[in-house]
């Protein structure tokens, strides 16, 4: 256990709320329909989580989630629960102290077996696709284009889901029909562009440029919902607008010196993940700060919620 990974979270439960799910950076426990999220200050490098946690790295991507659903809600409604039941709150005060600020309590969801991404500019897996088809999931773009450009007009690349751990899968907009009706997909379409537009252009005012970023998606009571955390940097790249310079990959916001760090170690990435310098951490820590205090214009680690 590294310091910054309480006992409460390699735990298979919660006191008697069991674990549901466990990500690589958060775990969820469910209490009937009551979920409870807790992110961890794990971080994860090139799909491995390191040996080191960035303190408060949960408690700032939750705080960015909050800000977010809120920023987005008169776009489309979310999966916090806004009114948690006595009896959930009850069992979760005995680690209150330990999860305070790092969990998000939410509603059971029918959740949509398809990750929603969207792609303001082309990079990763986009990157890979656009190379070897000229086209991402079946959507055939400009010849030419450098690593990192901008995109004529954002696209929407789903992806399915699979099993924690796992790679998404990119798929076309009509395997997404397929799986989930014409409805839901061109429903969830439409809300994955309606909040990229308002998110990233929210961002763009603060020098940052939201390339990409997942969106999941659930029904609850039959009404479509926004779930999962939203435009954290673990589901999203950020990249400082003043750096920008496409032709190549872009550094990324929040895990650029973990990135530098791992390649200055010739990290194989076959081998256990390495821990971290405390200069690296604490850096890191930094722009996740950074991150928070551009994106929510506060100063401090203050609680949305
Ligand atoms: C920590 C691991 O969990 C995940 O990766 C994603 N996930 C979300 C659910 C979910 N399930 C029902 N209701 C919800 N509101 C949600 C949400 N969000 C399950 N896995």
């Amino acid at each position: 256990m590294n310091s910054h990974t309480s006992s409460a979270l390699l735990t298979t439960s919660l006191g008697d709320i069991p674990l549901t799910a466990r990500g690589k950076v958060r775990d969820l426990y469910a209490m009937g329909e009551e979920l409870l999220f807790i992110a961890t200050d794990r971080i994860s490098a090139f799909d491995h989580v390191l040996g080191s946690g960035i303190p408060e790295k949960g408690k700032i991507l939750t705080q960015l989630s909050h800000f977010w659903f809120d920023f987005v809600a008169d776009t489309v409604p979310n999966h916090l629960l806004a009114s948690p039941s006595a009896e959930l709150l009850a069992k979760i005060a005995p680690y209150e102290s330990q999860i305070e600020g790092r969990s998000m309590l939410v509603r059971r969801a029918e959740m949509f077996p398809v990750e929603c991404v969207v792609r303001g500019y082309i990079s990763g897996s986009g990157w890979k696709d656009y190379l070897a088809t000229g086209s991402v999931c079946g959507i055939e773009l400009p010849k030419g284009l450098r690593e990192s450009d901008k995109l004529p007009c954002p696209i929407f690349t789903p992806a399915a889901k699979i099993n924690t751990g796992g790679h998404d899968e990119n798929i076309s907009y009509g395997v997404m029909v397929d799986t989930i009706g014409e409805h839901y997909a061109a429903e969830l379409r439409r809300l994955t562009f309606a909040i990229y537009e308002k998110a990233s252009a929210h961002a763009a005012t603060e020098g940052l440029i939201l390339a990409d970023t997942k969106f999941e998606f659930g029904l609850v009571d039959g009404k479509i919902v926004l779930a999962d955390e939203v435009l954290t940097p673990d589901s999203s790249r950020y990249w400082p607008a003043e750096s920008y310079s496409p032709g190549g990959a872009q550094p990324s916001f929040d895990k650029q010196y973990v990135r530098d760090y791992l390649e200055s170690i010739h990290w194989n990435k076959q081998a256990p993940a390495p821990s971290l310098p405390d200069e690296v951490i604490s850096k890191t820590r930094e722009k996740y700060l950074e991150a928070f205090r551009l994106i929510t214009g506060r100063s401090g680690l203050e609680m949305v919620r």
